[in-house]
């Protein structure tokens, strides 16, 4: 079972996607790391150069890593599992539209990928954050599901 052995993680945001501002994007991402940071021993340190272990990326199609990007639509994002390298990393596909609303709403997509660079797989609780298939909920005041919570813990105790 893949996870951190480090209680301080870096994460690096290194292309940002034109359709929300950056400080907008930075805000988001910060909200969808805490969400974690809430509910296991672990911190998240923005850098803004050199290597972060979590390196986040806004790419479209073939971006370096074997597993090109779609276009618009079915694959909105990946990340790695745990570890060194391309460990921990999340890559959205810039051919989305990113939202703070309902479509490919970044928040959601976010918090999802950082559950996968925490070490979780996919859930097949409905309700689940780490469900297979992305479904919009409000956002505001958003508390990682009690699936996702349980799994997140069982991994960082
Ligand atoms: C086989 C994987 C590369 C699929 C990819 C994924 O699971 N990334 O973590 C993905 O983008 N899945 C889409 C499936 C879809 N288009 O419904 C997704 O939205 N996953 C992210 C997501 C976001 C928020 C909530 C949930 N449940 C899922
Ligand atoms: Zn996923």
């Amino acid at each position: 079972q893949p996870k951190w052995d480090k209680t301080v993680l870096t994460y690096r945001i290194t292309d940002y996607t034109p359709d929300l501002s950056q400080s907008d994007v930075d805000a988001t991402i910060a909200k969808a790391l805490k969400i974690y940071s809430d509910v296991i021993p672990l911190d998240f340190k923005q850098i803004d150069s050199g290597t972060a272990d979590i390196m986040i990326t806004f790419r479209s199609r073939e971006h370096g890593d074997f597993a090109p990007f779609d276009g618009e639509g079915r694959v909105l994002a990946h990340a790695f599992s745990p570890g060194e390298g391309i460990g921990g990393d999340a890559h959205f596909d810039e051919d989305e539209s990113w939202t703070l609303t309902s479509a490919a709403n970044l928040f959601l997509v976010a918090a999802h990928e950082f559950g996968h660079a925490m070490g979780l797989a996919h859930s097949q609780v409905q309700t689940a954050l780490m469900y297979p298939t992305y479904q919009y909920v409000n956002t505001e005041g958003y508390m990682l599901p009690d699936d996702d919570k349980q799994g997140v813990q069982a991994i960082y105790g």
